[in-house]
């Protein structure tokens, strides 16, 4: 059933992106106002229940404006230097103001490593559980200091729905110095027209995305598409709407037409599902006995627990995608493993409440999720 715009009521995770363009002035000093805005209007979401996360741009522009730059680096150090040095100006700003609505935040700084390698995925994905759990707003930048220009993601539009899928998100929401996708770049075509819904990102509207309109934005349309393929495909919805819109966030979550939404066809499960029965690569197995064989193909389906656990196989670390056999060594499902092989053989059998004497931390019960298990016929 395809999404409708007043289905994003229910959405429950929520990550905002906000560009550079958005939360500076034009000559690269901190808009407070709008920063102030999109901080109360994320803590009273917060206080209604939803879980909000913020991918903030603006490390750059910050930092070259505090340095006195005439213009954004043109080298790789220089735009370093700045992002350093605007990061601390950025975080301390909304530190300040999310403090004001009495809303915890915290600074959360990422690279491309986080998406390649599913040990840093685990590690991230757990952090930001863990800061949700606890009612924190995370606050997302990538590490511009020390990401290698091959190791960039390079943009935070698509950072945003890393983010998205990282923590299982319902919605993305990109705010941008747009307010929307457009037949074409409306600062060169003004009678281009405003798309308010998108339900398969198409050729023809890539070739619309034009580059960055603003002097601070990084990646202009093309890599708010880029983000919206790679939300929709997992299964998640994206709005693009306009950081100015007056209360533009609370006016998409009540469901109102604002900007462009980009539909998901996928349902999230089904897709992470598909991917790991499908297309992630298998790094090894663990036996299980026949109780555990029961407990997860029974309606509903149930976790694997390290007490049905009889064997394990090969080399794999926490995160990797591992079969799951039969003591006839038949594979009945795969799923996501939360533990290393080496891990794995220290809790054999034992109860979950064993795992943190025997492994030296406990980071979950389960060996794998039934939310990360897919049951093979
Ligand atoms: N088809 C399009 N529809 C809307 N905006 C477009 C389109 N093609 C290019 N753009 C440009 O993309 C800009 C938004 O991207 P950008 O400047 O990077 O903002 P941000 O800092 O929010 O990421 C718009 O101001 C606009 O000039
Ligand atoms: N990480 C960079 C921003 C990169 C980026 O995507 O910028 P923008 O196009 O303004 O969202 C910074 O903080 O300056």
């Amino acid at each position: 059933m395809l999404v409708e715009r007043k289905d994003l009521k229910n959405a429950k995770r929520i990550v905002v992106k906000v560009g550079s363009s958005t939360i500076t002035h034009a000559n690269g000093k901190c808009d407070f106002a709008r920063i102030d805005k999109l901080a109360r209007e994320l803590a009273d979401w917060q206080n209604q229940g939803k879980e909000m996360i913020l991918v903030t741009s603006g490390a750059v522009a910050v930092g070259v404006d505090r340095l006195g730059l005439p213009e954004k680096p043109k080298t790789i150090p220089g735009k370093q230097a700045a992002a350093a040095v605007g990061q601390g100006i950025l975080m301390h700003t909304y530190e300040k103001i999310f403090a004001e609505y009495g809303q915890v935040v915290a600074q959360v700084l990422l690279t491309r490593m986080e998406t390649i390698d599913r040990h840093r995925y685990t590690n991230a994905r757990n952090t930001f559980m863990e800061l949700l759990r606890q009612r924190v707003i995370p606050i997302v930048n990538e590490n511009d200091v020390v990401a290698l220009d091959e190791l960039k993601i390079g943009d935070n539009d698509n950072m945003s729905a890393l983010v998205a899928s990282i923590v299982d998100a319902d919605l993305v929401i990109i705010l941008s110095d747009v307010d929307g996708l457009y037949t074409a770049n409306p600062q060169t075509h003004p009678d281009a027209k405003l798309v308010s819904r998108v339900e398969e990102i198409t050729a023809e509207i890539e070739a619309s995305a034009g580059g960055a309109g603003s002097s601070v934005g990084t990646g202009g349309m093309f890599t708010k598409i880029q983000a919206a393929k790679n939300a929709t495909t997992s299964g998640i919805n994206l709005v693009i709407a306009s950081g100015s819109e007056k209360d533009a966030i609370s006016r998409i979550l009540e469901g109102e037409e604002v900007g462009t939404l980009f539909v998901s066809k996928e349902n999230r499960l089904q897709f992470r599902k598909r991917w790991l029965a499908f297309g992630a690569r298998i790094m090894g197995s663990v036996t299980v006995d026949e109780g555990c064989e029961k407990a997860i193909k029974k309606a509903g389906g149930c976790s694997i627990l390290p007490v049905g656990i009889v064997g394990v196989q090969g080399d794999f670390e926490a995160g990797n995608t591992v079969s799951v056999l039969t003591k006839e060594g038949r594979e009945i499902a795969r799923g996501l493993c939360h533990y290393s092989s080496e891990e794995l053989k220290k809790i054999i059998g034992c109860q979950s409440s064993e795992i943190e004497d025997r492994v030296g931390h406990k980071a979950f019960d389960e060996v794998i999720h039934r939310d990360d298990l897919v049951i093979l016929n």
